[in-house]
């Protein structure tokens, strides 16, 4: 039978195109679908049904998602690493830009002329009003990069062909992203260190508890004078009000996001964005190719490929017949959960078992099939979340 997929966003055709029509009906309303493909759709708990195996997210961020949730529920998440990491940073050069020199500023007092006729009198007015609309250069600034992930990383480089210097933040940063970063990059120790050295401040960081309200009123103080904020990566990660007080007593001199909010939309000295970091051709292309090609991986084989709740795991497939099985992440469960297949005389020919956090995750190719009445067996043991039997092995 063909497996359903529910889309609750526009999915590239690219990424759909993975999903072939033999093995995969995709709609944007199923009751009881497999699993779901999104963007930025925000999910809640409750509109998850039980037959949810999975869920891939076509982009970075998974805080639209209940993930602590889906955990409990055996539910993987995934999300698409990197995909749309050059079409943010080419729309971070272009806020540094707009930052730097009153481009939107003299566009718009370019469309006041609208009424003009005289040409020599337009260019004779205009070339008088020029100055307002003034800048600097980036050369020789200093931007500061929270968070060097995929996109920071990018963002960093960038900006250090643009002639800028460069000094970045991350407390978290994984081995292949430091590999991946220019050693002309400086260091900041703390926070406060970063936004006390940089004339530009560009955020690039996850929002999670944590890092929701991070930019507050104590360290909008520490802002170097007249410093611009570029946020293209969640609204949360900044005290609204903070954010205000520092525009308004002229602390930052500017604020440039993808997320606009009511207080802010109408300031000269903001520019807000629709939420377009991503809103590429390619970006989203990639985003769902990536997002389809793991769901698919793991609906036809139980592989997990980036995932932000369970553990990276991939078997290459020696039998037809595979067992996954999810559990809570505590001793003696793969114990029981192999006796019963010795019991029933099932074989084990290859298994692989991994965890994160709370979830264990094991893959268990086995040499003949198992009845429901044994993976009923293992369902009911203590501490399984859930047991599927992936793939025909009659
Ligand atoms: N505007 C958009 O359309 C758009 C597009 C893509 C991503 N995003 C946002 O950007 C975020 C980053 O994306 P990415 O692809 O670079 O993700 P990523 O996971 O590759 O990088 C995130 C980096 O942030 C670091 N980090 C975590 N906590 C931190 C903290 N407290 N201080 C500093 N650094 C911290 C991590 O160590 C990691 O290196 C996403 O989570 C998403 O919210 C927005
Ligand atoms: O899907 C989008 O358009 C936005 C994606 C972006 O916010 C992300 O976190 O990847």
């Amino acid at each position: 039978m063909a497996k359903q997929i529910l889309t609750l966003n526009q999915i590239s055709v690219k990424g759909l195109e993975r999903l072939s029509r033999e093995d995969y009906e995709v709609a944007s309303e199923f009751a009881h679908p497999d699993a779901i493909l999104l963007r930025s759709h925000k999910l809640k708990s409750d509109d998850i049904p039980d037959s949810v195996l999975a869920i891939g997210r076509a982009g970075a961020g998974t805080n639209n998602v209940p993930v602590a949730d889906c955990s409990k529920r055996g539910i993987p998440v995934f999300n698409a690493p990197g995909a749309n990491a050059n079409a943010v940073k080419e729309l971070v050069a272009v806020g540094l830009l707009l930052g730097s020199r009153g481009i939107v500023e003299g566009i718009d007092y370019v469309a006041t002329l609208a009424e003009m006729s005289d040409k020599a009198e337009m260019n004779k007015v205009l070339e008088a009003q020029k100055k307002q609309f003034k800048g600097s250069e980036l050369v020789g600034k200093t931007l500061g990069v929270v968070g060097l992930g995929a996109i920071g990383s990018m963002v960093a480089e960038m900006a250090l062909t643009l002639g800028m210097d460069v000094v970045g933040y991350d407390p978290a940063l994984s081995v292949e992203a430091a590999w991946r970063l220019s050693s002309q990059v400086q260091r900041a120790d703390t926070l406060s260190a970063l936004f006390a050295k940089s004339d530009y401040i560009t955020l690039h960081l996850p929002v999670f508890d944590s890092t929701r309200g991070l930019v507050n009123a104590e360290l909008l103080a520490a802002v170097r004078d007249g410093a611009c904020l570029l946020n293209f990566a969640r609204q949360e990660i900044v005290d609204e009000e903070a954010l205000l007080d520092a525009l308004e007593n002229g602390k930052l001199r500017k604020y440039i996001a993808d997320f606009p909010s009511p207080g802010f939309i109408g300031r000269d000295d903001v520019i807000l964005m629709p939420h377009i970091g991503a809103s590429t051709e390619e970006a989203e292309d990639n985003c769902a190719i990536m997002a389809a090609d793991q769901l698919r991986d793991f609906l036809e084989n139980g592989n997990i490929r980036n995932s932000v709740n369970f553990p990276n795991l991939t078997l290459e497939r020696v039998s037809g017949c595979r067992l996954s099985v999810t559990n809570e992440n505590v001793p003696k469960i793969l114990g029981s959960v192999l006796s019963i297949l010795a019991d029933e005389n099932i074989n084990v020919i290859d298994m692989l078992n991994k965890s994160r956090d709370d979830i264990a995750y094991n893959l268990i190719d086995i040499a003949c099939h198992a009845s429901d009445e044994v993976l009923d067996k293992m369902r009911e043991l203590e501490g399984v979340i859930n047991v599927r039997l992936i793939g025909d092995c009659d």
